[in-house]
Parts: structure tokens; C-alpha cells; sequence
């Protein structure tokens, strides 16, 4: 089977594959290439930059088209039509372990960037100014950390501005159990509260605009390394202008240049009290290779036994399918043919069956059917009147 990299791979993550026996390309396709190329491939595997479009979905899974799964290195995958790959019969995994400190690290830092001003100092210096008491800042220690979000980022970032003697307080709708984030009913509070606040939520939505920013105290800064569309910068370029709020970091953008060396335009980068990266959260070689490898694994296990864990665009399980289901059990000699007479027997009792897994027992095997139906003792009989079936229960 083939598998496109096409926004760079590394090598161990690239060996890997080849060692499972995949053929793996990373030559970089641009768009129009991309529509030609993509139906001969089994896998595509990107980053942030390759867009995904129903467009490029459709093209590779006509009739003889092959793709049969679309890897995103990373977390975030607003860069693919989910929807497009769902209806073309694509599954879209996802590697969200592999930045997860890279990323806490960089909001970190940027925390500090911002309160000892030290993007600032750097340039006057460099200019060659002294500049001492004009970047007097502040310390971290003893203030308060508001989350946005404490999913996977949002609890590393937690963990280590504990180690900063930090108080971290934070607000999601899902609560980790082992946490050290102190859990707030409503972002206001948090907004409220705060002396940093960092977004850590992903997504689509904008969740901070003049009304949010009014809450935060004159004093606080506020960090995004999450989405560029969780901020609006309209409403955040008047906050930091009017010093509603003291300061800014962020690291993604309403728009962001799609390619490396295009020009970046925005009216935020006239201000002094704001710090910009470019989208840099993930970018270390640590990262790039836990979660090339992370991607590389959950890909092939699908292209090699089916396993749908690290989906996002499907259930990762029948659990997730998020309808009644139900199992029943047998126990059968291993042989060719008998799938094929289960599914006609419950075929032919108009039983709909979701899943099978099976299992290899000493010359047996364990197979568990999830159907939509609950199980009757008609099923168990017309099983076990099949030639090799040893036991069916429920
Ligand atoms: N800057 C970078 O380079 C970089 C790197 C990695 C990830 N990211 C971004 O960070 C995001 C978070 O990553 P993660 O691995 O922690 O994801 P995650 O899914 O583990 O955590 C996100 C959390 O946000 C919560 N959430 C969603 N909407 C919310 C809302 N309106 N209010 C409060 N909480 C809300 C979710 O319940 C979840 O717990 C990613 O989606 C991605 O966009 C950026
Ligand atoms: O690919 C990147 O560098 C961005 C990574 C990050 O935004 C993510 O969502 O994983």
C-alpha cells in the first residue's frame, strides 16, 4: 500500500513504515498536483499546512480511487473536511500526544515573555539602545493562571505553572479527575480571576471578544496558543490599544500564511504590548518525531488490521457509536466460512449487526457479534445448529 507524506515526515516515522511494509512518498504535492496524484494512494498523512477539501476527498475516492485514510500529525484537524471524508467513506485519525509539551512549554514561555518583556528588551538591545528601567515586569510566582480549556494542553500547562508556584484555576465542560487545575463553573469567573489567561480549547469557535476582555483585569495578559479564531483580534487589538488588558501572547492568527517566508499582516504587530509567534507551539524536533511515529503507528494499524482507535471523524469504538447495542457469544472451531454463516443466520432473522471481534482460542475461536437486536434464544439456536459452533450464549 502507498502513503503520501506530504507535509514531511520523519525518518524514523518514515523507516517505520517501510519496515511494515508500506511503499511511503514525501514529496511535497502542491494542490492541482495533489487532485491527480491522491486516488493512487492509500494514505495521506499532513500537517497543517496540506488543506484537505471535499474537492481533494472526492477526487481520490472515486470508484477506483484508494484513499482510505487521511492522518493528521497533530491536534488539531480544521485543516480537513471531516464531513467530506466521512460520506467518501475516509477515516481521519488524529496524533494529539506527541505536542503536548512542546506546546504547554511554548505557552509557558510565552508567559514570560510577556511579563519580563523580554521580546522588547531584546529588540531595543539590538538596536543598540540600553533600555533597563522602561521593562520592569512581573513575576509569575504567586499569580493566578486562569485555563480556558484543560483538556491534554491545558493540564501540562497547569502542571508545570504549578511547579511555578502559580495558583491555577480553570474552566472545561469535562473535569480530569487527577488535576491540578482548582475547576470554576463558568470561563467569567475565570476571566474574572485571572492574572494570566491562557486558551487552550481548539475548535472553531471565538470564545474571546470585547465583553470577555472587559472582564479581565487591567492587569492581566492574555496568551493563545490554541486557534487563531478563538480571539477576535479586532476586539483585542482595542483592549490592548485602550490598556484594558496589560499585555498579549499569541501564537495562531484569525489568518495565518500558508507557507513559509509569505508576508504576515496584521494590525496586532503595531502594538508594543503584544508578543506574536508563528505558530510555533509544536514546532520541535522532540514533538515533530513523537508525533510523526504516533501517526505513522495509528495509520498503519488501520491500513493493516482495521483499528479505528484515534479516529475522529468516526467512533473510536462501538461505544461510541452512540446507539443500543448488544452482544452475544460464540465459541467455534477456526475455520474458513463461519463469519459468512453467522451473517447469514442473523440475516436471515432480520438481526443488524454492528460489530464482530474474534479471537484465537487453542484451535477454537472466542468471536463476540455487537448487534442493534437484543439477543433471544431463537439466535442462540439457529447458531449453534451450525456445523462447527461449539457454544452461543448472551
Ligand atoms: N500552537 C500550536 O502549535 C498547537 C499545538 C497543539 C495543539 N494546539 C491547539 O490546542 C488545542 C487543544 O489541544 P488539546 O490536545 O489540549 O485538546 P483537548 O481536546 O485535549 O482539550 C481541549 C479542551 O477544551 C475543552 N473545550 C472546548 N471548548 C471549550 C469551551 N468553549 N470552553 C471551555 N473548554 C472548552 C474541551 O472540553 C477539552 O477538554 C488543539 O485543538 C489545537 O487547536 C495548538
Ligand atoms: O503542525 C503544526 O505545526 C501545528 C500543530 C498544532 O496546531 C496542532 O493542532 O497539532
Amino acid at each position: 500500500m502507498r502513503i503520501l507524506a506530504n507535509d514531511g515526515l520523519v525518518d524514523e516515522a518514515v523507516n517505520f513504515l517501510r519496515r511494515e511494509g508500506f511503499s511511503v512518498d514525501t514529496e511535497k504535492r502542491d494542490y492541482e498536483d495533489l487532485l491527480g496524484d491522491l486516488p493512487d494512494f492509500d494514505a495521506l498523512l499532513v500537517r497543517s499546512a496540506t488543506k484537505v477539501n471535499r474537492e481533494l476527498i472526492e477526487a481520490a475516492t472515486t470508484k477506483r480511487g484508494k484513499l482510505k485514510i487521511i492522518g493528521r500529525g497533530g491536534v488539531g484537524t480544521d485543516n480537513i473536511d471531516l464531513q467530506a471524508a466521512k460520506e467518501c467513506g475516509v477515516v481521519v485519525k488524529f496524533a494529539p500526544h506527541g505536542n503536548i509539551n512542546a506546546t504547554a512549554e511554548h505557552v509557558i514561555g510565552l508567559m514570560f515573555a510577556i511579563a519580563r518583556k523580554v521580546p522588547f528588551a531584546h529588540h531595543t538591545l539590538k538596536s543598540g539602545i540600553w533600555h533597563k528601567a522602561r521593562f520592569k515586569g512581573v513575576e509569575l510566582q504567586g499569580k493566578t493562571l486562569g485555563l480556558i480549556g484543560c483538556g491534554r494542553i491545558g493540564q501540562a500547562v497547569a502542571n508545570k505553572a504549578k511547579d511555578l508556584d502559580m495558583k491555577v484555576i480553570g474552566f472545561d465542560m469535562q473535569r480530569w479527575m487527577d488535576s491540578e487545575v482548582d475547576y470554576m463553573d463558568s470561563m467569567e469567573e475565570v476571566l474574572d480571576h485571572a492574572d494570566f489567561v491562557s486558551i487552550n480549547t481548539g475548535g472553531a469557535h471565538t470564545l474571546i471578544r470585547e465583553p470577555e476582555l472587559e472582564r479581565m483585569k487591567s492587569s492581566a495578559f492574555l496568551i493563545n496558543a490554541s486557534r487563531g479564531v478563538n480571539v477576535e483580534e479586532d476586539a483585542l487589538y482595542y483592549a490592548l490599544k485602550n490598556g484594558r488588558i496589560a499585555g498579549a501572547a499569541l501564537d495562531c492568527y484569525e489568518k495565518e500564511p500558508k507557507r513559509e517566508g509569505e508576508p504576515f499582516t496584521s494590525k496586532l504587530a503595531e502594538l508594543d504590548n503584544i508578543v506574536l509567534s508563528a505558530h510555533l507551539g509544536a514546532s520541535t524536533a522532540n514533538a515533530a518525531r513523537k508525533t510523526g511515529m504516533e501517526i505513522a503507528d495509528v495509520v498503519s494499524k488501520y491500513l493493516k488490521y482495521g483499528d479505528f482507535r484515534q479516529s475522529v471523524n468516526v467512533g473510536q469504538t462501538v461505544i461510541d457509536e452512540g446507539i443500543d447495542l448488544y452482544t452475544i457469544f460464540i465459541t467455534h472451531e477456526d475455520k474458513p466460512g463461519m463469519f459468512g454463516k453467522f451473517g447469514t443466520a442473523f440475516g436471515d432473522l432480520g438481526v443488524n449487526i454492528q460489530e464482530n471481534n474474534s479471537r484465537r482460542l487453542d484451535g477454537l475461536a472466542q468471536t463476540i457479534y455487537t448487534i442493534q437486536e437484543k439477543p433471544t434464544s431463537e439466535m442462540q439456536e439457529k447458531l449453534l445448529e451450525i456445523d462447527g459452533v461449539r457454544r452461543v450464549v448472551y
